[in-house]
């Protein structure tokens, strides 16, 4: 017999069409299904239709709120999103039941005129909405100056080239899946700018009750990936859930060990505050522990230094 067809659902801007195609295409060589079973529908979200600063609108779930509702109302089988913009508190329904392999985690520093971050003349202007990018920036440097560059990738590229700012700061993983990698001047590496927690993982979203789907999903986890933007996430959630505080972290999975760098700073960058740990980790459960108590400590260690908005 044959199986109904699957509705992966997903944003409209070409890097979250990329993502689902990929997907699309994994569930079609895993399962056995052809591209006709397993179908892509096309959904506007909130993110996508602001203009100004992304906390002014709170922040929280602006990408994914849409998709996680035809989730839970039936439109779409599936939900397809970078892990990036996934709050780490979701609804007690839903669940993120496969994690694909990490792309390039480290942020991209893209220039017309300058070679890399070091080579910036004093105030220069960067175009980021990032408050982390924009915090971490401005702790190298504190004589950057920054406005906002909004729109998807390709717009940013464009805005850059018509000389509306004289760098910007995107996730390489996202360039290097819409080609657009030829135009990293600097991959900046992880010891200079920490990632966002889960930078550059695509994970797919589904129904808790949707059993039919383990199989079709299953083999499409990448475990490390899953161990590493668990604890990632996990420090997140202990410090912030707002996405208004600047946070960074990047876990790595070694054999039975993960080790996580993770910090916090002040909007202005005058306060960093940097933690690591290793520790064995066997299940998600561990990762998310080891996670957890690290952003509790980082948490203790800020006291009230730095202001949190939730
Ligand atoms: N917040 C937007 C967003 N969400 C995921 C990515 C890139 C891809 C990824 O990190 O997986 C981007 C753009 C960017 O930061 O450059």
């Amino acid at each position: 017999m044959q199986s109904p067809a699957l509705t992966i659902g997903t944003r409209g801007s070409p890097l979250a069409l990329y993502q689902a195609n990929l997907v699309q295409r994994l569930i079609c060589e895993a399962s056995g299904r052809c591209a006709e079973q397993v179908v892509i529908k096309v959904l506007k979200t909130t993110g996508d239709t602001i203009k100004g600063e992304l906390k002014d609108f709170g922040g929280k779930g602006l990408f994914t709120r849409e998709l996680e509702m035809a989730l839970l109302d039936g439109t779409i089988d599936l939900a397809v999103h970078s892990m990036k913009d996934v709050p780490t508190v979701g609804h007690e329904d839903l669940v993120v039941s496969a994690i694909l392999p990490r792309a390039d985690v480290r942020d991209a520093f893209i220039s017309v005129k300058h070679g890399s971050i070091d080579d910036l003349p004093q105030g220069a202007l960067i175009g980021s909405a990032s408050l982390r990018r924009r915090a971490q920036l401005s702790a190298m440097r504190p004589d950057l100056q920054f406005c906002l560059l909004r729109g998807n990738v390709g717009t940013r590229l464009k805005k850059l080239e018509a000389g509306v700012c004289d760098a910007t700061m995107l996730a390489c993983a996202g360039l290097r899946r819409l080609e657009q990698d030829d135009r990293i001047t600097q991959a900046v590496e992880t010891d200079m700018m920490l990632p966002a927690p889960a930078q550059g993982a695509i994970g797919i979203e589904v129904m808790r009750n949707r059993a039919d789907l383990t199989d079709v999903l299953a083999p499409l986890n990448d475990r490390s990936t899953e161990l590493e933007i668990t604890a990632e996430r996990a420090f997140l959630r202990a410090l912030d859930g707002n996405c208004r505080t600047p946070i960074a972290a990047l876990a790595k999975l070694d054999g039975e060990h993960l080790t996580l760098r993770g910090e916090i700073l002040a909007k202005d960058g005058s306060l960093r505050i940097a933690d690591e740990c290793v520790g064995p980790v066997a299940t998600a459960f561990d990762a998310y522990d080891l996670g957890f108590k690290m952003g509790a400590s980082v948490r203790k260690q800020v006291g009230g230094r730095i202001t949190f908005d939730d």
